[in-house]
């Protein structure tokens, strides 16, 4: 993978001292998007395996009271963070609703 970590619109029009602060804050950036990259793959794998589960014991794909849980916890963990809820709530709730269509593609899988 050729990846250039310098790359950025302002080069040639911002002070070079400038840009060398940028970049140090963009490398923890960087790692930072590995580790969710790295951590969201992990997550899929377990989904997968829920997604495999319930498709042979006919179980629904999604578990609304077991989200609403998730969610509430997941308000009090970005108040402790200061991570803004609302952003964490809609952070969730949009990988929920992909982890419940590949539970609905698996349970098609096997009829
Ligand atoms: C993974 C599951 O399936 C769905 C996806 C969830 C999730 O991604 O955390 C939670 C509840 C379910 O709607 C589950 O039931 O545990």
């Amino acid at each position: 993978m050729t990846y250039d970590s310098t790359a950025s619109s302002l080069t040639g029009t911002t002070d070079p001292a400038i840009l060398e602060e940028l970049l140090a804050i963009r490398s923890s950036i960087d790692n930072i998007d590995a580790t969710l990259v790295y951590l969201l793959a992990e997550r899929f794998k377990c989904t997968q395996k829920v997604g495999k589960l319930k498709a042979e014991h006919d179980l629904p794909p999604s578990d609304p009271e077991r989200e609403k849980a998730q969610i509430k916890r997941l308000h009090a963990l970005s108040q402790d963070a200061d991570l803004d809820p609302a952003f964490a709530e809609k952070f969730l709730n949009f990988i929920i609703d992909e982890v419940i269509r590949h539970h609905k593609a698996i349970s098609q899988e096997r009829p």
